[in-house]
């Protein structure tokens, strides 16, 4: 690569820490704040705003290069404020354009508060990396938006994961090799998209220098592994990207199907949390408390 090696400072961001503390970390994909919150309240340090969930989240459309990348910087923002304590990782498909379209999207989602992004060398628009019908742009191409994006994190605490999805078009050894360029660029790790088998996995660990990422999509291309075997094996970061917007479709389904066949829930309130369940989850009791602190306070000012 020459003058595009970007040099990525081992160590310093949120996401080294938590791969240094945990040796593998698993980062639920969601798609909304209140996901987001949820999935803090559980107890997840970290998570992965997946472009496919945001994409049927917030538009009810596929995985298809349809979401902008101002509609994904503005959820971020949302998810940012709403579980300030979770590490957001963040889907950035193919950056939105050119090199300096990725350097103006990087400072966007840091200014959100991303602790990272995932940039994909798919053509745009782009699918969703189990789907049929992909194809990726020169390996060159990307590496140069991964360097891009390398200068524009400069000393922010934001974590930089190159994605290849040459695995469909052109083999393995294709998206292996790509991965490697992209680490030279600049990238802090590299996710080699939809390996098939066991033995691809092992040979993605073989062959790809550096951090690694695994995606577990139920029903994708690649088996599902759990983060101790991922550890074993020699992954860093574990996205299950779309477990959550699939639960979540399944209960809407079934709510729904209950409503329009019954007119009334009054028999399944066993299919949803009750009423004080959701107002804990949301934190209203804090909101009472600050209504409260209002209403007793008297600024000095005002005080005769
Ligand atoms: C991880 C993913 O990019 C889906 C995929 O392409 O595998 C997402 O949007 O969640
Ligand atoms: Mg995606």
């Amino acid at each position: 690569m020459g003058s595009l090696e970007g040099s990525a400072p081992v160590g310093r961001t949120t996401v080294h820490r938590l791969i240094a503390e945990e040796g593998s970390v698993l980062m639920p994909g969601l798609q909304d704040p209140f996901s987001a919150a949820i999935c803090a309240k559980t107890g997840f340090k970290a998570c992965f705003v997946s472009g496919f969930g945001v994409s049927a989240a917030l538009l009810g459309l596929p995985d298809f290069g349809l979401l902008t990348t101002t509609e994904v910087v503005d959820t971020v923002a949302r998810i940012t404020a709403a579980a300030p304590s979770l590490c957001v990782v963040v889907d950035g498909d193919t950056g939105g354009g050119g090199p300096l379209n990725v350097q103006r999207f990087i400072k966007q989602l840091i200014a959100a508060g991303a602790k990272g992004v995932f940039l994909e060398d798919q053509v745009w628009p782009k699918k969703c990396g189990h789907m049929r019908g992909k194809s990726v742009v020169p390996a060159e191409e990307h590496a140069l938006k991964i360097a891009a994006a390398r200068e524009a994190i400069g000393d922010s605490d934001f974590f930089l994961v190159a994605r290849s999805d040459a695995r469909a078009p052109h083999g393995l050894q294709e998206a292996i090799r790509r991965a490697n360029l992209y680490r030279e660029a600049g990238a802090d790790a590299t996710f080699v998209e939809a390996p098939a088998n066991i033995e691809e996995l092992k040979e993605v660990v073989r062959d790809v220098k550096g951090l690694r990422i695994a995606n577990m999509i139920e029903g994708g291309k690649t088996p599902l592994h759990t983060p101790a075997e991922f550890k074993e094996m020699g992954f860093h970061l574990i996205a299950h990207s779309l477990s959550t917007i699939y639960a979540t479709t399944k209960a809407l389904v079934e709510i729904l199907r209950v409503l329009k066949d019954k007119g009334t829930t009054r028999d399944d309130l066993d299919k949803m949390v009750t009423f004080s369940e959701f107002n804990d989850m949301i934190g209203l009791e804090s909101w009472y408390e600050m209504e409260q602190k209002f209403k007793n306070f008297t600024p000095k000012s005002l005080e005769s």
